[in-house]
């Protein structure tokens, strides 16, 4: 409350300004913060597994108990997220990720080589030599805490640098990871937009790896850079990145229409359609879009509610900041001026009060137009309707129409229909659903990440992404060693 009037919520991020969170971090924090990760890490890799393991799991407490209503409401105020949106991101999903990454972790370590008789070999789990980058979007609080405690569990340090627009919900996850014991200078926050940060950090020598989540165009500069810097690191840094995605929903004339008119609402409009995940193109039989699915979606569509969400009755609120709304009105300004597009429903934003952009579905009569190819990160829906005979045309074209693979689903009761696609689309989508929406991925089920422009697969929450914050040694030790030298057939 400020002067007895309630906070509206249709500016996001502009509540970091209450706690002074915006500095825009130098040249000279970058140095305090390598050189405080370079200082931590041989107290932290000393420590036993169990013992930094320790520290997550009293976080994921902390977030489960009296830290559940701080975090899940900076999530609220800082990202514009609904209660329900931010109760499943940054308190469920950030929980999940803590405690997965230990039990993986777990099973990883306990992963051996064969030893034949008087020979014991083993590995020798270590972490990587120097210390790790990580560069955290603004739509996940879940993911801006997992990329820096994952690698910190396998005994690294860190630099973290979460996204301007997320530093409100950032600032409290290094709070509960502080109350939680972690020791000072294993993960090291700077704040700002990362330019200044990035030239001391991607020049240091010691930089072992760099775990990002964000667009293609930030981690391809990012990639160019270590590239050029190469020969003057001590080993060659891990890269692992998350980035965008142009992620389709595929039905069959056999769909269901009401789970899939469920699917496209929620897939491409939940959170505004701010989610990597989120649906932004779909082909659709005409067979059935004529039938009633078209009437349908665009109702479902004009129905949904955006305003200020702590307003529980809001399905959506403001997209994330100004930037992005004038990226989403131009991308509306170009489907309407395009002969090929006719804008169902939505089409309209408003800045008046916040960053309003109405949920959009875009019909488009060619299925390589811009808007079938292109990331706006926002709540627009493209479709395509095909004749219903072309399915399988349609499925080829869709397979490669955008330069990402992050996720995809298929709708479809015929069981042929199903295997036949998911085959083919095997290298569209690095998760892949069948008769359900392309979003909500959860930790330890369905991991996550994609290929081609849209990363570089290492399914964040899963034991794959683990193991690249590792640099194992295999040791052998002989009981019985050989004392001679000559062959058998020398005798
Ligand atoms: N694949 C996934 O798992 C996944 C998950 C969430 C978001 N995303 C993608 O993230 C994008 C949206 O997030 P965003 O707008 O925060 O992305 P972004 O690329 O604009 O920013 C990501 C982070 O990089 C930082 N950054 C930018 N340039 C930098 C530099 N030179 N040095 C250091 N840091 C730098 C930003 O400040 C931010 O912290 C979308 O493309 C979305 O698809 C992908
Ligand atoms: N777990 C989320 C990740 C979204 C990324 O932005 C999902 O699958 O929707």
């Amino acid at each position: 409350m400020a002067g007895g009037e309630p906070i509206k919520v249709v500016q996001p991020h502009v509540h970091r300004h209450v706690l002074g969170l915006t500095h825009n971090a130098t040249n000279g924090d970058a140095v305090d913060a390598v050189t405080a990760a370079k200082k931590a890490a041989p107290m932290w890799r000393e420590l036993s597994f169990d013992d930094r393991a320790a520290v997550f799991l009293r976080a994921a407490d902390l977030l489960a108990g009296p830290w559940r209503d701080t975090i899940n409401g900076a999530t609220m105020l800082g990202q514009s997220k609904t209660a329900f949106q931010a109760e499943i991101d940054a308190a469920c999903e950030l929980i999940d990720f803590l405690r997965y990454n230990v039990f993986f972790a777990r099973k990883l370590l306990a992963e051996q080589p064969l030893s034949s008789p008087g020979v014991w070999n083993r590995f020798d789990y270590r972490p990587l030599e120097g210390f790790v980058y990580a560069i955290t979007p603004f739509n996940f609080t879940a993911i801006a805490g997992n990329l820096p405690t994952s690698v910190a569990l396998l005994g690294n340090t860190v630099v973290w640098k979460p996204s301007p627009t997320q530093q409100f919900a950032a600032h409290f996850t290094m709070r509960v990871l502080e109350a939680a014991g972690l020791p000072p200078g294993v993960i090291n926050m700077v704040t700002g937009d990362g330019l200044a940060v990035s030239e001391v950090v991607l020049a240091d020598p010691d930089l072992a790896g760099i775990h990002f989540t964000g667009s293609t165009a930030t981690f391809q500069t990012l990639w160019r850079t270590v590239g050029e810097n190469i020969g003057r690191y001590r080993g060659y840094p891990r890269l692992v990145g998350e980035t965008g995605g142009k992620d389709f929903v595929i039905a069959h004339a056999s769909a269901d229409v009401a789970s899939l008119n469920t699917a496209l609402v929620r897939g491409a409009f939940e959170y505004q359609g701010q989610k990597c995940s989120a649906a932004s193109r779909a082909y659709l039989p005409r067979s059935l879009w004529e039938a009633g699915l078209r009437d349908q979606l665009v109702a479902t569509t004009e129905s949904l509610t955006y305003g200020d969400v702590s307003d529980f009755g809001n399905f959506g609120g403001a997209v994330i900041d100004a930037r992005a709304f004038a990226k989403h009105t131009a991308a509306l300004d170009m489907v309407k001026n395009s002969p090929a597009c006719t804008v169902l429903a939505g089409g309209t934003a408003d800045d008046s009060e916040g960053w309003f952009v109405r949920p959009t579905v875009v019909q488009c009569t060619d299925p390589g137009h811009e808007v079938m190819r292109t990331e706006y990160f926002g709540p627009i829906l493209s479709v395509y309707v095909y004749d219903d005979g072309d399915f399988e045309d349609v499925v080829r074209q869709a397979e490669s129409a955008a330069p990402y693979a992050l996720t995809g689903s298929i709708f479809a009761t015929d069981r042929r229909v199903i295997d036949w696609a998911s085959h083919t689309l095997r290298y569209a989508a690095g998760n892949f659903y069948v008769n359900d929406k392309p979003t909500g991925a959860v930790v330890g089920h369905q991991p996550f990440g994609g290929a081609r422009a849209s990363g570089t697969n290492d399914k964040a929450g899963s034991w794959q992404n683990l193991m690249r914050w590792m640099s194992p040694r295999t040791i052998k030790e002989t009981f019985v060693p050989p004392t001679d030298h000559t062959y058998p057939h020398m005798l």
